[in-house]
């Protein structure tokens, strides 16, 4: 496999490197005068956490292996305060740097314990899974989760670099890869409509980590990351288009005790997404939302009587503006817009299409 590189601009740029066998490319995200490397590693992953320290070990840094709990329950208060002690036994300053090695859950946490900890040390990831590879680990977006929601404390911390070893993607359960091509969907009907074509074509190959567009998905789903987040770091504006779908998926996530992968929420939140602009005249595309997430055994909708709760906890949205909501919606295929204040009655309807 051809290994890409996708840079990632704004006030500090990176790379994604994407590819096979490129753990070799570690030391050189990592930049000079990095001497001691606390690895935040999913601890479920061991066989993926060895080469990565073996690549740092031979490269003379101080490696120090820290394993975090698999999945959601990493994104804790307590996971994240149990790293800063970790950070001040093993002395690190602000010239020694984080590696996060998971899924996106991993690397949140790892990100923000980088962001927080003496107010801002490196961050390297290394994303084990899709989802992670196409959109978390990418864009500097870091956080935990609190009882009250999802992703409520956080900060803007862009890594130094991001290393994608597509490999480990073969271990994955085929429920935690569609969920990450509910991700890569998403950056289709947003910005790169090739990435619906190539899923719609062949969506069993799509599902696939061994399919034949595996690195071109995620290569195409970075690059559509990185060029909202080099233009909009901090989601001043442009950067809410990443977002699309996410404000019903939070609240399904919060109703799921985040027991739901994070992409089956954003599957149904995309379609919530489409038939609000459909109803409110702006675009139509539920059909093809639902057909192409359906195709990859992704989930479009969700319980009916749930409706109140998830209607209550999506108040609390980033992209809200005291009581106003705001959507992401879409005005063609590509064609992102702004949905703001949708009335109450519009709101419930749309959930009608994803009310099983
Ligand atoms: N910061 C961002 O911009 C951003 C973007 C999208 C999603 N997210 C966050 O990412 C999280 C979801 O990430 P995720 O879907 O990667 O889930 P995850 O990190 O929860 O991992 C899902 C499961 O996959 C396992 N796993 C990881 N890599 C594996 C591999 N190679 N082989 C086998 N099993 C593996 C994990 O142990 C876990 O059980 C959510 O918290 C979401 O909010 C953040
Ligand atoms: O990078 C972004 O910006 C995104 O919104 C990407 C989303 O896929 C991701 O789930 C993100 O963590 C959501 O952020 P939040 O600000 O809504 O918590
Ligand atoms: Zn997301």
């Amino acid at each position: 496999m051809t290994t890409r590189r996708v840079d990632v601009g704004g006030a500090d740029p990176y790379d994604v490197v994407i590819g096979e066998n490129v753990h070799g490319a570690l030391p050189g995200l990592l930049g000079d005068g990095v001497r001691t490397v606390a690895v935040v590693h999913d601890q479920a992953l061991p066989e993926l956490v060895r080469p990565v320290t073996a690549a740092l070990t031979v490269a003379g840094y101080a490696v120090h292996e820290l394993p975090v709990p698999s999945g959601e329950a990493a994104k804790e208060v307590g996971v994240l305060a149990g790293l800063w002690s970790t950070f001040a036994r093993l002395g690190m300053t602000r010239s020694d740097a984080v590696v996060g090695v998971g899924g996106g859950a991993t690397t949140d946490l790892a990100g923000f314990a980088a962001a927080s900890w003496l107010r801002g040390v490196k961050v390297v990831h290394v994303p084990t899974t899709l989802l992670a590879m196409v959109d978390a680990a990418v864009g500097g977006k870091t956080g935990i989760d609190i009882p009250e929601g999802k992703n409520l404390v956080g900060a803007f911390h862009p890594p130094a670099g991001v290393l994608c070893e597509v490999s480990a993607l073969a271990s994955m359960t085929e429920r935690d890869y569609v969920s990450g091509l509910a991700e890569t969907i998403k950056a289709g009907f947003i910005a790169d409509p090739v990435i619906l074509d190539l899923v719609e074509g062949d969506p069993a190959a799509a599902r696939r980590p061994d399919g034949p567009h595996t690195a071109e998905l995620i290569e195409r789903a970075v690059r559509v990351k990185a060029d909202v987040v080099s233009a909009d770091l901090k989601e001043s504006g442009l950067r809410e288009i990443l977002n699309y779908g996410h404000t019903l998926a939070h609240a399904i996530e919060k109703a799921e005790a985040y027991r739901f992968p994070h992409g089956h929420a954003v599957a149904v939140g995309m379609v919530y997404a489409a038939e609000l602009a459909r109803l409110a005249g702006r675009s139509d595309l539920v059909e093809r939302t639902e057909r192409v997430l359906a195709s990859v055994h992704l989930p479009t909708t969700y319980r009916a009587d749930a409706w109140d709760e998830l209607r209550a906890a999506m108040s609390i949205d980033k992209k809200s503006r005291g009581a106003t909501l705001r959507f992401v919606v879409l005005d063609g295929l590509a064609e992102p817009g702004r949905l703001e204040g949708p009335d109450e009655e519009l709101l419930a309807a749309a959930y009608r299409r994803v009310a099983l």
